[in-house]
């Protein structure tokens, strides 16, 4: 098998540089196997939303090569941009719900978006609030709802799709420890289920509590761990 082969992710010598300023992100060569679940720290400037963009095609690199899925993403034609960005959920620190939509339509809403039947609809929303303990707040505006819930409603919305990989920048920066270690409980859940996670975080409490995680460190837009962090983060083939 050509290596690299099997990652859901695979970046060779990767830059991203902002404008006409010095690189964000340089020399990024690693792989994230399908099925794995990953940190992503490193300093606050460092690069980690930076370098989630680029996995969530929000952004593309200067340089280098990204393969998501084992196509290339970086001259991936714009057409066919929806498709792949329905197979990646995304989660982020301030939740970005809709406010006029209640708990339940904030969850819908990729649904309604990607044509599924209204009558095919229901079940799947009652099934995901009732995995993240929303049922009784089915009905409530985000405004009116903790942000432990907000993210709880985020995290259902980013993955009622069953996206491959799912990708959360900070999602436990807004909530107590608490309510973060059920979050990760979700997360690790999801996992189980087969879906690759990624999570950028400054709190490097979360990272033991997940047993089989792996850490990607970035410092200075580089990996700070090399290339390999315990042996087990995959190198790009050179
Ligand atoms: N859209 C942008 N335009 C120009 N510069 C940007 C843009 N987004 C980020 N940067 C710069 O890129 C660098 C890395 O930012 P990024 O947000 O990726 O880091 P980070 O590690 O996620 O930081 P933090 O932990 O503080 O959120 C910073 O110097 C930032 O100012």
């Amino acid at each position: 098998m050509r290596p690299g082969a099997a990652n859901i992710v695979q970046f060779e010598n990767v830059g991203l540089r902002y404008g006409s300023g010095a690189e964000t992100l340089s020399d990024l060569s690693f792989g994230l196997a399908a099925g794995a679940f990953y940190f992503l720290t490193g300093p606050s400037g460092a690069g980690k939303s930076s370098l989630l963009r680029l996995i969530y095609l929000a952004q593309r690199p200067s340089r280098g090569l990204i393969r998501m899925f084992g196509e290339d993403v970086v001259t991936l034609p714009r057409a066919r941009m929806p498709g792949f960005r329905r197979r990646i959920g995304t989660v982020f620190q301030d939740f970005r719900l809709i406010p006029h939509l209640s708990a339940y339509e904030n969850i819908a809403l990729p649904l309604r978006v990607n044509g599924v039947a209204e009558a095919d609809i229901d079940t799947p929303v009652r099934e995901m609030l009732e995995w993240v303990g929303l049922s009784g707040r089915a009905y409530a505006r985000p405004a009116t709802l903790s942000g432990g819930e907000q993210q709880r409603v985020a995290i259902a919305r980013a993955v009622i799709g069953r996206p491959e990989i799912l990708v959360a920048d900070e999602p436990t920066g807004n909530v107590d420890p608490d309510m973060a270690g059920r979050l990760l409980y979700l997360f690790e859940a999801l996992n189980k289920l087969g879906t690759t996670i990624l999570v950028a975080t400054h709190d490097l409490h979360l990272i033991p509590r997940v047993h089989h995680a792996q850490t990607i460190r970035l410092d200075n837009g580089r990996l700070d761990n090399g290339r390999l962090d315990n042996g087990r983060l995959e190198a790009a083939p050179r």
